[in-house]
């Protein structure tokens, strides 16, 4: 009986979201004023964390950026500062929770409280499981997936006392169905930790934290090259992915898949719920 009301709670639900979603597409949904928020971006000297750094900066929000390169993470800082907006570069090592953990506390005494949290840094080994050293397996969860965790205890209190804050995940369609075996195990956790902090700041009534998760088909950025990836349908510019993130995120909107053909395989999940209410 339970498991009948659980499903026709569920229809109910996916009814009102797509009713939500088609109204919403027809209205221009009201993006939020980010002036003077202090953001944070991880893999900030990388090819899509760049473009968000710039993303933020043309809406007025300050930048706190951190990637492990510290070369290209002072370029980005550069670059946001010729737009005329402050940036402050930090070199962290992600797959190192005591060196997050380390760098937060500098950036909350030099820089101050960070409203905006963009977990964007990742990487991937994508080679054949028994293919792949250890080592780089390892690497990819603590950066794709573990760091989620440290970043967020890091940020989300400061968030929590004002219940003010934006926590973004830059996950990928790869969490949403599966090819490169590390990457996707990585991009999965992204999706479930995105979901169960939602959840959970939903039951402490923390209405004024909100999280976005992003999820995009392969971006033209290099970091598939040469990975064994096979595809029909051409890579996304890295622009137009940060632009509709972009739109996302300043319209408050929970998940965006690019292009909306993503949303397909993430669809295909209730399907699973069907096996599991047999
Ligand atoms: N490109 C694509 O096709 C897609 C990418 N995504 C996701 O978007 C995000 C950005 O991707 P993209 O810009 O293409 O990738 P890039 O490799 O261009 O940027 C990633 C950045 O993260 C940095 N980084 C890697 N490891 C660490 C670490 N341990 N500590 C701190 N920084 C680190 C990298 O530094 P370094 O260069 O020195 O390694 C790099 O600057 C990633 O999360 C990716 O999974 C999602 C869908 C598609
Ligand atoms: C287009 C498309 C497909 C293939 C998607 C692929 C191959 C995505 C790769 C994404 C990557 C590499 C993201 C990196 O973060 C499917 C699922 C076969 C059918 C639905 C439409």
């Amino acid at each position: 009986m339970i498991v009948l009301v659980d499903l026709l709670l569920m229809l109910i639900d996916l009814t009102f979201s797509i009713l939500t979603a088609v109204i919403q597409t027809f209205l221009r949904p009201r993006l939020k004023c980010i002036d003077g928020e202090l953001c944070l971006i991880t893999g900030a000297g990388g090819a899509l964390g760049r473009l968000f750094a710039l993303e933020f900066a043309k809406e007025g929000a300050r930048l706190v950026l951190w990637d492990c390169n510290a070369t290209a993470n002072e370029r980005t800082a550069e670059l946001v500062r010729e737009l005329g907006v402050e940036a402050h570069a930090y070199t962290v090592d992600l797959s190192e929770r005591r060196s997050i953990y380390q760098a937060a506390d500098r950036v909350r005494a030099e820089v101050g409280d960070v409203s905006i949290l963009v977990n964007n840094a990742g990487v991937v080994a994508g080679r054949r499981l028994l293919d792949c050293p250890d080592e780089l397996l390892e690497r990819t969860l603590l950066v794709n997936c573990h760091a989620l965790f440290w970043m967020t205890k890091a940020f989300l209190p400061q968030m929590k006392a004002k219940n003010h804050g934006h926590i973004v995940t830059i996950a990928s369609a790869l969490g949403l169905f599966s090819t490169a075996c590390d990457y996707c195990a990585s991009k999965f956790g992204a999706v479930g930790f995105h979901e169960s902090l939602t959840h959970e700041l939903l039951a402490e009534d923390l209405d004024g934290i909100k999280t976005t998760l992003v999820c995009p088909y392969i971006v033209d950025t290099g970091m598939f090259a040469g990975k064994e990836l096979k595809s029909l349908i051409p890579p996304l510019q890295p622009l137009y992915t940060v632009q509709q993130s972009m739109k996302a995120i300043l319209a408050e909107q929970q998940m965006i898949c690019i292009p909306r053909l993503m949303y397909i395989p993430f669809l295909s999940r209730y399907k699973l719920l069907a096996t599991w209410a047999k």
